[in-house]
């Protein structure tokens, strides 16, 4: 297969890595100098690039009709018109905040969890991400993916950044030099804690996750998700 990489930072070259070891072309890589791109000939293009560079790079391959599939957190304010597009375009579309098979195991643990914790509302939940300090974005778009489904079996709207706001899901978001990626979910009432939480010991399943879902959307028409990829949940 020939990937396109849009985005050659420490998750393009772990996916280059690893998309070579199973037998594939890197035929594309763009960075931030890159100033114009040819999709011709590109079997499917792996987004992971910035928040502000993602919508840009995933709407050009729905017009060059090549399969995109984007780990790019912190542009989710776009989601929809993009999906939107992707449908009228007739474009075949994944993203997932997180491409690991433990966290999207992890993704299934946390809704079974908040399912049990839903009439419990003795429970105060929080969550703690930790990140490396390059990371742009906060919280993670894990965090946030966690946050939703908790929020759907909870009493909290929303989730925040601020710990001053009780009435909210309060995540909070630590930098700390290479960290790859901490999720930790915690319900605490005043006689005991339950808590849940992945530690990523390197970027080497995030990258395994998306050369996995690239091979399964190749060929592919429409918007998927990682549970279509690993039959999960
Ligand atoms: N879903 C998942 O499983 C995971 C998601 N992520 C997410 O992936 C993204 C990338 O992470 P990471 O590799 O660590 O970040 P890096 O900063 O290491 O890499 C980002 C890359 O994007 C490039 N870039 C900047 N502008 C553009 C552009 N216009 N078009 C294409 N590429 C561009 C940068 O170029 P240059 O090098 O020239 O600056 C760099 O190569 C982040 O949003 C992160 O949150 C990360 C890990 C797992
Ligand atoms: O920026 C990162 O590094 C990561 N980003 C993703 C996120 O925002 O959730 C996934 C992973 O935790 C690493």
């Amino acid at each position: 297969m020939k990937i396109g990489l849009l985005g050659y930072g420490k998750m393009g070259k772990t996916i280059e890595n690893i998309a070579l070891n199973r037998q594939h072309d890197i035929a594309l890589k763009v960075d931030k100098d890159t100033e114009s791109y040819n999709l011709d000939g590109i079997d499917v293009a792996i987004d992971f690039s910035t928040p502000d560079a993602a919508v840009d790079n995933i709407l050009k391959c729905f017009s060059h009709n090549v399969p995109v599939i984007s780990g790019t957190t912190g542009w989710l304010q776009h989601y929809d018109e993009v999906i939107a597009l992707c449908k009228e375009r007739e474009g075949s579309f994944l993203y997932a905040s997180n491409f690991s098979l433990g966290v999207n195991i992890f993704f299934e643990l946390n809704k079974t969890l908040s399912k049990l914790m839903a009439n419990l509302p003795e429970y105060t939940i929080s969550m703690e991400e930790i990140h490396h300090t390059q990371k742009l974005d906060a919280p993670s778009g894990t965090a946030i993916s966690l946050a939703e489904d908790i929020i759907k079996n909870s009493k909290y709207g929303t989730w925040t950044l601020d710990a001053a706001k009780p009435k909210e899901l309060y995540i909070d978001a630590k930098r700390i030099a290479d960290v790859p990626g901490t999720h930790e979910v915690t319900y605490k009432s005043s006689v005991d804690t339950i808590s849940i939480k992945h530690t990523a010991h390197n970027r080497e399943g995030f990258a395994l996750g998306a050369v996995i879902a690239a091979e399964w959307i190749a060929g592919k028409k429409g918007v998927f998700t990682m549970k279509d990829v690993l039959n999960i949940g």
